[in-house]
């Protein structure tokens, strides 16, 4: 296909995403089945221009003055691309598969408007109704904070210490252009092109044999701000996955007991295969049966007891542009009735001294201080330590990434705009 005829294709699968209100995977997905032709490169490519459109949905009809799916193609090869309206013109140009050629108006919006007096939920490419909520947040720097989130995620890996050095996986593989990340000393990042190609990690070796595996750098330094020890006990109450779960267990360099138990089973699946690549020895899966509590016979005696809590999951927009757009209020109000049930599940399972470890992927402050004020209220018994005193996990890099979050009463904020990570929340607090 033509650089040309892939626009069109992209203007195809947003019309389908907006007449079928259907999420945009699924959207590529039968457009790849109905034009069967289609090669990997123009598929990637065609993902990579539709995910672009949703990161600048708002951002490009604005500039446009106009919302169909072709002005917001136009308006984010502009803002997103940095293509000038003579390179739109001469890929649009009316030919065989090509898009309509620019009018008048196209051209003369192309050329002319910006986005300066835009307002904030439209610089920064949000719902209009979740301004309450980021003014909340971050203030006069929402617009900023928010276009950061819009913007594309690299892959960030996670070196696995039971298994391998940084430095000589750094080395390995230097094919695919790793660098260490800024903050974490277990990270490793590949930028990725605006063509939506996986680099393929899972075929590596490095990968295969379980040095390393992919996580965000937030979600990497989230887990390590967790402190977990060799030889404690730790529960991981919403493992999902397993992605924290695999964390901890390096830091435990397999001595102590880490339990990882969800509430939804399904949830779990993936665990079981991704701890044995990552040959960890000392974790044990509690899959939920029926009505029963997996972990009934603990009682206050964790040492460590990690939530990696339900949320909304706004901090990972830039990874998932099209779930911000498709985000309904009612669905916060569910996360923070679940995040407050699993906070306080966690209080019978630690012991006196011990830590309970509350982490989301949100930047909204209902899920993250308000929801650990709310949590101290029902239980004066626990009290916030400092992010101060446990952020010396990150080595020489302590002082620059505390002067770097958002850091409040009840914990930290990592944001891609002040770490370049996805944004996460963090709250360690203990049991007196
Ligand atoms: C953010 S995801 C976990 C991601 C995972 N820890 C990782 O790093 O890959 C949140 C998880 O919480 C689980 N969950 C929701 N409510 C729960 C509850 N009340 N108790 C335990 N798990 C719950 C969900 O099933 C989901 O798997």
């Amino acid at each position: 296909m033509t650089p040309a005829a892939r626009l069109s294709a992209t203007i195809e699968v947003i019309e389908a995403i907006d007449s079928q209100r259907i999420p945009a995977a699924k959207a590529l997905k039968e457009w790849g089945t109905a034009h069967r032709f289609a090669g990997s490169g123009d598929r990637a490519a065609i993902s990579g221009l539709v995910y672009d459109v949703l990161r600048r949905q708002a951002s490009s009809a604005w500039i446009m003055d106009d919302d169909t799916p072709r002005s917001r193609l136009l308006g984010m090869l502009k803002l997103e691309r940095g293509m000038n309206s003579d390179a739109i013109a001469s890929l649009c140009d009316g030919g065989r598969f090509a898009p309509e050629p620019l009018t008048d108006g196209e051209r003369q919006a192309l050329a002319s408007r910006s986005l300066l007096d835009a307002p904030p939920h439209i610089a920064g490419d949000y719902p209009q109704w979740l301004d309450v909520y980021l003014d909340e947040a971050f203030g006069d720097d929402r617009a900023a904070e928010a276009a950061a989130m819009a913007c594309r995620a690299p892959l960030d890996l996670r070196v696995n210490t039971l298994k391998a050095k940084r430095d000589k996986v750094l080395g390995s593989l230097q094919h695919l252009g790793v660098t260490a990340t800024p903050w974490s000393p277990l990270g490793l990042r590949i930028m990725l092109g605006a063509d939506a190609r996986n680099p393929g990690i899972q075929a590596e070796e490095e990968f295969i044999k379980g040095a390393v595996e992919v996580q965000d750098e937030g979600s990497q330094i989230a887990a390590l701000l967790s402190g977990a020890r060799p030889g404690e006990q730790v529960i991981d109450l919403c493992a999902g996955a397993g992605g924290k779960t695999l964390t901890l267990a390096a830091m435990m360099q397999g001595r102590g007991r880490l339990i990882a138990t969800d509430r939804d089973k399904r949830q779990l699946a993936p665990i079981h295969e991704r701890l044995s690549r990552a040959g960890v020895h000392n974790a044990e899966v509690r899959t939920p049966k029926g009505e029963d509590d997996p972990l009934s016979d603990i009682r206050a005696s964790a040492d460590l007891v990690l939530i990696d809590a339900p949320c909304t999951g706004t901090g990972t927009w830039r990874r998932n542009p099209d779930a911000k757009w498709r985000m309904r209020p009612g669905a916060l109000d569910i996360r923070l009735k679940d995040q407050a049930e699993v906070l306080d599940r966690a209080c019978a399972l630690v012991k006196p001294g011990g830590r309970v470890v509350y982490i989301t992927c949100s930047v909204l402050p209902q899920e993250n201080s308000g929801q650990i004020r709310k949590f101290i209220g029902r239980h004066p018994d626990f009290s916030v330590i400092p992010p101060s005193q446990t952020a010396s996990v990150l080595w020489a890099r302590t002082d620059d990434f505390l002067a770097a979050v958002y850091v409040s009463d009840e914990g930290l904020l990592m944001t891609p705009r002040r770490t370049g990570t996805d944004g996460f929340f963090v709250s360690i607090l203990t049991k007196r």
